[in-house]
């Protein structure tokens, strides 16, 4: 957690070692972090001392900031962390731990300390502590659960509402809570949900942790500013009202342009003067124009005249005229916070500043309390030649403290190593602080360095403290870091995502990858998958005792349902927009023909017509595929049709590799060509390419058609299930 910053409680994660697996606890925390998991509780009831401090600086480091993140129990190993400069938030304790008093005794008021409590006795004790004590209850168990085994007696999600109702603490509910139970929670006034094996134990703990996470959301209550909405914290100052002055960046990713954006994002209100207009994209700079000195000073007097400002942010300033106007509107005006962006050179190398001007900025310096050159500006700042190591980039940059008396944030961004570091120097008050972090791998590093400088002036003002906003800047920083690629914006260098974190935590999601909604989908479906393996036809076809005239009645309903299929995967043939999908449904749908039905026809003799007359499900089925096209249209359709693929190739792969029984690997079985068709590698190729069609179409669809597609692949694999389930036993004939 970071000062200033509310808790969210809202997904918590408790790790637990042995459900990890060969995977290890740091990366399914990385990836459910990335997930949406909002805090992360290490609970590791058998490390040492040693090896526990040794999981919290590398979970600490794979969180990075993204969540809180609070030990188990163990108070003494967050002291021992803290000392080492590792970033933990806190302790969980239970009711037979070191006492809370002494935790928060220990750790002061901005840590989270968090308690287990779950009977009436419990809440009167927590009542009777100061205040400020406890920051949250953990609540539960909710359901009986095997993650924890001396669990007391379940409370259900009533019980949970009664505690929750009796106390003025926020209450996370823990143990055995399940996807479907996240919205009812939340309807109880749970302030989030503790997950263990749901996350720690899923083949993709990200998406699982997403799951989770647009569960909470989908279930906000309705914003009416009823319960569950966010208080304005008291104490708190106002929305800072932070100016930049700086130049456009028509692309939108640096100059002007980042700084509104940041400074939204940090909750700021933001102005804006235009010092200079530059054209310019993510590949480089082309021209720039600089208005008259004197109508900057017209927009800057216009402003100061009429608002109070609370920080201004100040970029680039492209010539000496415009310098020497801002120094005397700051000399006149001096407002609270100025930070100095001393920009001078852009990511894409291009000067942004001409030479006389680089002599004016120093005359800047003095006026400013941040200034944040990055390597080459520091060094110009420092006038000497650029540092290659870290320790002379700090050096630099206290002698520019020294020199002008202003606060220096050294920035390692153009550093090649594997951390990028940046240092908050403040040589009158000889102070260093230094910041570090996984370099992020990405291509959208275009105005990190002016969008760092505003959402610094922001935090400043709403945070109280340069180390803290420094903290709290970087760390939003590097989350837009993460996500900026996602943008797809220009060639070059893209934009940072300014609202990614702000967007997914508002529930405005940013859109799953194929590969996530092939995870969720499948998953979706994985309780009538397990149905169908269990169902007597399926198990009569793994050992080889399903009675022939069974077999066969389901290859004659198998055969008249193919031959609709085949018009169904043409529809979605004619529906394609791409030429490439076009082909592929044509191809599936004449191999329907000539290899499944052909296959039927072998060993039922081919009827000519269609004698059979469809069963119920098979109609229901039918009718549902037809209704999708004609509903839903090509992405709808596509959906519906894929479970009759990813089904059929999933099940025939496990008959043919015996995972069903041994019986199926045999080449007497009865049913061996049937196998063999749904077993084949090229049909598991098929299958593959349908399935990728199906999830480029679904990450890209909006929200909306995203779920109108998985209810329509769920009703199939609803119909799959059914279709088997009628020969499943005897008497059920058609
Ligand atoms: N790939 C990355 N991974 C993590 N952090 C990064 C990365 N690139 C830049 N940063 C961070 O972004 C901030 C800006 O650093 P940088 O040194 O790039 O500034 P800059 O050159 O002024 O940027 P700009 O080109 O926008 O003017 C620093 O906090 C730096 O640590
Ligand atoms: C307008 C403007 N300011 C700053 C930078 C630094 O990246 C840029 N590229 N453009
Ligand atoms: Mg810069």
């Amino acid at each position: 957690m970071t000062p200033g910053h509310p808790l969210d409680l809202s997904v918590y994660l408790v790790t637990d070692a042995g459900l990890c697996g060969e995977r290890g606890v740091a990366d399914v925390v990385s990836e459910a972090v990335a997930g949406g998991v909002s805090i992360v509780q290490l609970r590791d009831k058998h490390a040492t001392s040693e090896q526990l401090l040794v999981q919290l600086a590398e979970l600490a480091r794979v969180i990075d900031g993204r969540a809180a993140f609070v030990v188990n129990d163990r108070l003494d190993a967050v002291l021992a962390a803290r000392r080492r400069g590792i970033r933990v938030d806190g302790v969980h304790l239970g009711q037979g731990d070191a006492a809370v008093l002494e935790a928060r005794a220990a750790l002061g008021p901005d840590a989270i300390v968090g308690l287990t409590a779950n009977t009436p006795a419990h809440l009167a004790a927590v009542a009777e502590l100061p205040p400020g004590t406890v920051t949250y209850l953990g609540v539960g168990v909710i359901r009986p659960t095997p993650t924890k085994l001396d669990h007391p007696p379940a409370l259900g999600i009533d019980g949970f509402a009664e505690i929750a109702a009796a106390t003025g603490l926020p209450c996370v509910a823990i143990g055995g809570v399940g996807l479907a139970d996240v919205a009812e929670l939340r309807r109880a006034d749970a302030a989030g949900v503790a997950v263990v094996s749901a996350i720690c134990a899923a083949p993709d703990p990200s998406a699982a942790a997403r799951e989770f996470a647009d569960g909470w959301a989908a279930a906000a209550p309705m914003p009416t500013g009823g319960r569950g909405r966010a208080e304005p914290v008291k104490g708190m100052p106002g929305v800072p009202r932070v100016l930049s002055i700086a130049g456009s960046d028509p692309s939108g990713g640096a100059g002007i342009q980042a700084d509104l954006k940041s400074i939204s994002a940090l909750g700021g209100y933001g102005m804006a003067a235009i010092a200079a207009l530059t054209a310019q994209n993510t590949r480089g700079v082309r021209s720039v124009h600089v208005p008259p000195a004197a109508f900057l000073a017209e927009q800057l007097d216009a402003i100061s005249d009429d608002i109070d400002i609370d920080a201004v942010k100040i970029g680039m300033l492209a010539n000496a005229d415009v310098i020497d106007a801002v120094a005397s509107w700051l000399r006149r005006v001096r407002p609270p916070v100025v930070v100095l962006d001393p920009v001078m050179v852009a990511t894409s190398g291009d000067r942004l500043l001409d030479l006389d001007a680089e002599r004016a900025l120093r005359s800047l310096l003095p006026l400013a309390d941040l200034v944040t050159p990055n390597i080459a500006e520091l060094a110009v700042l420092a006038e000497t030649e650029p540092a290659t190591a870290w320790t002379g980039i700090v050096a630099q940059a206290e002698v520019v403290s020294a020199g002008y008396g202003v606060r220096v944030l050294a920035k390692g961004g153009h550093l090649d190593g594997a951390t990028v570091p940046d240092a908050l120097v403040d040589a009158v008050n000889a102070t260093i602080v230094e910041f570090s972090g996984d370099r992020i791998e990405t291509t959208a590093t275009h105005g990190t360095g002016c969008s760092l400088s505003s959402a610094i002036a922001t935090l400043r003002i709403s945070l109280g403290g340069w180390e803290p906003a420094v903290d709290e800047a970087r760390r939003w920083l590097r989350e837009s870091l993460r996500h900026g690629e996602e943008l797809h914006v220009g060639g070059g260098h893209g934009p940072v995502h300014h609202f990614a974190g702000l967007w997914s935590r508002g529930g405005i999601a940013t859109a799953p990858t194929a590969s996530e909604v092939e995870a969720a989908w499948w998953g979706e479906i994985a309780e009538l998958r397990a149905r169908i393996d269990s169902l007597p036809f399926v198990r009569g076809l793994a050992d080889g005792t399903l009675p022939p005239d069974v077999f066969e009645e389901y290859l004659a309903q198998d055969a008249h349902y193919l031959r609709s299929y085949s018009r169904v995967l043409a529809e979605a043939s004619r529906l394609a927009p791409e030429a490439p999908e076009q082909a592929f449904w044509a191809a599936c749908a004449q191999h329907c023909l000539d290899g499944e039905l052909e296959h039927h026809h072998d060993r039922l003799g081919d009827p000519g017509v269609d004698p059979v007359r469809p069963n119920a499900v098979n109609t229901a089925y039918l009718d549902h595929l037809v209704a999708s096209a004609a509903r839903g249209g090509y992405a709808e359709l596509i959906a519906a049709v894929l479970p009759c693929f990813w089904i059929y190739d999933d099940l025939g792969r496990r008959l043919i590799a015996g995972d069903l029984g041994p019986a199926a690997r045999s080449p007497e079985h009865p049913y061996a060509d049937w196998l063999a068709m749904y077993g084949d590698p090229a049909f598991e190729i098929t299958t593959r390419q349908a399935i990728d069609t199906v999830m480029a179409v679904a990450s890209r669809s909006t929200p909306e058609v995203r779920g109108r597609m998985l209810r329509a692949f769920r009703r199939s694999a609803e119909c799959e299930l059914a279709f088997f389930a009628f020969h499943a036993a005897p008497g059920c004939r058609t």
